[in-house]
């Protein structure tokens, strides 16, 4: 059907029980079909034309909204609209809808988390052709009369090397062009990306930015928009580069920090950049995204990745299906904020989804830290056992709690959403196995608990890790991280130092914390436990007197800001081991 078949609704014979849907943004008209022959009322204002007043204004009277990138649906947008049961994102990124108030509100926020990654990985090798062969001044000056062949002499791609920062479904996706395709050497950098996975790209993984940055020719991003790739490639990584290098951003402004990339480019430090996303979008007068689109050793393009015939039809329809779907009571397949859990098993096994949802997040952002001080090691592969013990031994169907591994691996670093249809499936174009194990006798006082092993083969060696959880009630808690007996929720903002248990490190920690504003919520220390006590003995590193130096995690609950300046300020302080910031 053409939009124009669409007519808007008027609201003065509308039944009260006809459910309406706002479409304040452009959408192909397959998907607005399926709308409007299910019998809903579909309201489609001109694309931009509502100010977020305007929109706050409208919501209430709507009991679905569907958005692109332009919308931002906030916690307010969220609260003014009192009779919403779905917010739908006709993409992938979901950074412009605050998934956490809907959840709140109990408005389900649904995705099309593939409609549109072959466009975007396309829209890419595009930037990197018009990038390295000045395509687009050509085409410009040539329009003006002037035929500057001499002023516009390119470079070549095949041969060169290109650099993938985040291998997830785009960036997998131009590493197959790139490598098999354009005859490029491509390496890679995710630390949570299975090695094998991206060898079969063709991409060879390296273990930090700093191994990656002087190699490329080419650096392309492809990594979600948060706290921990914000401002990811800055004026320090862009000096790490060769001059001749050419950077591209297809994901979202923010990754590479637009101010570090504009004196990149102007102190020559690298030789041009293509960019589709920016920190503001549309970029005002004056500002630096608008500079920097400007700018003439960049070719930008305004959020143009996802913009095809093919990749907007594909959004359209899964985004619209699930409405209509959620709208006659339903359930939808991509929702970002889905449960995990059936409601008949939602008693028994809630607490535990929850135990080991939090598990796996605190895995993936404690353990595979994402900017380590130096890898020459590369993980070759990973590989879990989740095991139950005690009471939850017991229970045959485990299917939500393997999903909700899956989610809490996953979720902190990708746009992937993970529910209990799409799990297993997931895990497996991850490179994730999980072998899961039930020990009913178990050493442990709890009467149920957790242990998340898991196993790690590098190209030196091998190594696991552990982490350890019970259910108390209906509150859960972690009990053990490595070799050290703990005893915390995991839930807000944590900080996690691994550091030498002596004294006066509490107090600099806290000095450190009040400069920089932080408040602090909770702390613990989590000392050794006794196997590990014994082994410092015979074993471990000794202080100048011969004693063994026992080491110890603080774990410390924040408010405020966690920022890197403050992580790296952290990582100086004397006896301090490392330290990672964790989300729960
Ligand atoms: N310009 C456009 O129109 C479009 C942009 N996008 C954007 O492209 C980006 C990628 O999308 P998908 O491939 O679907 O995401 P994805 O979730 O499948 O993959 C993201 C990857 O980034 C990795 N990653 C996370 N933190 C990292 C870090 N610190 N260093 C290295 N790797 C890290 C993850 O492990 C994951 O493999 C997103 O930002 C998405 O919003 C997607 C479609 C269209
Ligand atoms: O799907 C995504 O993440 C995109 O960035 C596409 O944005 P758009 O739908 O074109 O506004």
């Amino acid at each position: 059907m053409a939009p124009s078949a669409i007519d808007p609704p008027s609201f003065s014979n509308l039944s009260p029980d006809v459910p309406r849907i706002l479409i304040p943004e452009k959408l192909s008209p397959e998907g607005l079909a399926l709308l409007s022959s299910s019998g809903f009322h579909l309201d489609i204002p001109p694309p931009g034309s509502l100010s977020p007043e305007d929109l706050a204004a409208k919501i209430g009277s709507y009991q679905a909204l569907i958005v692109r990138s332009e919308t931002k649906v906030t916690a307010s947008l969220l609260s003014a609209g009192s009779k919403l049961k779905v917010v739908a994102r006709a993409g992938v990124g979901v950074d412009n809808i605050d998934v956490k108030a809907a959840t709140e509100r109990g408005v389900i926020v649904v995705n099309s988390p593939s409609g549109n990654i072959l466009a975007a990985a396309e829209h890419t090798i595009a930037l990197l052709m018009a990038t390295a062969r000045n395509v687009p001044r050509g085409d410009t000056t040539l329009k003006q009369g002037k035929w500057e062949r001499g002023k516009l002499v390119g470079v070549e791609v095949g041969g060169k090397t290109l650099g993938i920062v985040g291998l997830g479904k785009v960036g997998l996706k131009v590493a197959r062009v790139a490598s098999q395709g354009l005859g490029m050497t491509v390496i890679g950098l995710d630390p949570y990306a299975s090695a094998e996975v991206a060898k079969a790209a063709g991409v060879s993984l390296v273990g930090s930015l700093d191994e990656l940055l002087p190699q490329v020719d080419f650096l392309t991003a492809h990594t979600p928009l948060l706290a921990s790739t914000l401002n990811l490639l800055g004026e320090e990584q862009f000096k790490k580069m060769k001059k001749t290098a050419r950077v591209l951003n297809v994901a979202r402004g923010g990754v590479y920090n637009e101010e570090a990339l504009l004196k990149a480019l102007d102190e020559g430090w690298i030789a041009g950049a293509g960019i589709d996303v920016f920190t503001q979008e549309p970029p005002k007068e004056g500002s630096i995204p608008l500079t920097l689109a400007q700018h003439p050793k960049v070719v930008s393009t305004p959020h143009l990745g996802a913009s095809t015939v093919e990749a907007q039809e594909n959004v359209s329809i899964d985004v619209c299906k699930q409405v209509v779907e959620i709208l006659k009571g339903g359930l939808p397949t991509a929702a970002v904020n889905a449960p995990l859990i059936l409601p008949e098993e939602y008693r028994r096994l809630q607490p535990f989804v929850k135990l080991v949802e939090k598990i796996g997040s605190l895995h993936t952002q404690h353990y595979a830290n994402p900017n380590p001080k130096s890898t020459t090691t590369t993980t070759t592969t990973r590989r879990f056992e989740l095991i139950y013990h005690g009471d939850l031994a017991t229970i045959t169907n485990t299917r939500p709690l393997f999903a909700a591994l899956v989610k809490g691996l996953v979720t902190p670093i990708s746009n992937t959403n993970i529910n209990i249809v799409n799990a297993t499936l997931i895990a497996k174009d991850r490179g994730i196995a999980i072998d899961e194990k039930h020990v009913s006798s178990h050493s442990s006082t709890y009467a149920s608990a957790v242990t998340l092993r898991s196993i790690s083969t590098t190209d030196n060696n091998d190594s696991d890790q552990i982490i350890e959880g019970y259910v108390s009630g209906n509150a859960v808690f972690i009990s053990k991280l490595d070799r050290f007996a703990a005893n915390f929720t995991p839930e807000g903002t944590l900080l996690i130092l691994h550091n030498y248990d002596e004294p006066g490190k509490i107090g600099n920690v806290g000095m450190v914390l009040g400069r920089h504003g932080i408040n602090i919520t909770f702390m613990q220390v989590a000392g050794l436990n006794q196997e590990a006590r014994r082994k410092v003995v015979d074993d471990g590193p000794v202080d100048d007197s011969g004693n063994g130096l026992k080491e110890a995690l603080m774990i410390l609950g924040v408010g405020g800001e966690v920022t890197k300046e403050l992580i790296g300020e952290l990582g100086r302080q004397e006896g301090i081991l490392d330290v990672s910031v964790v989300r729960l």
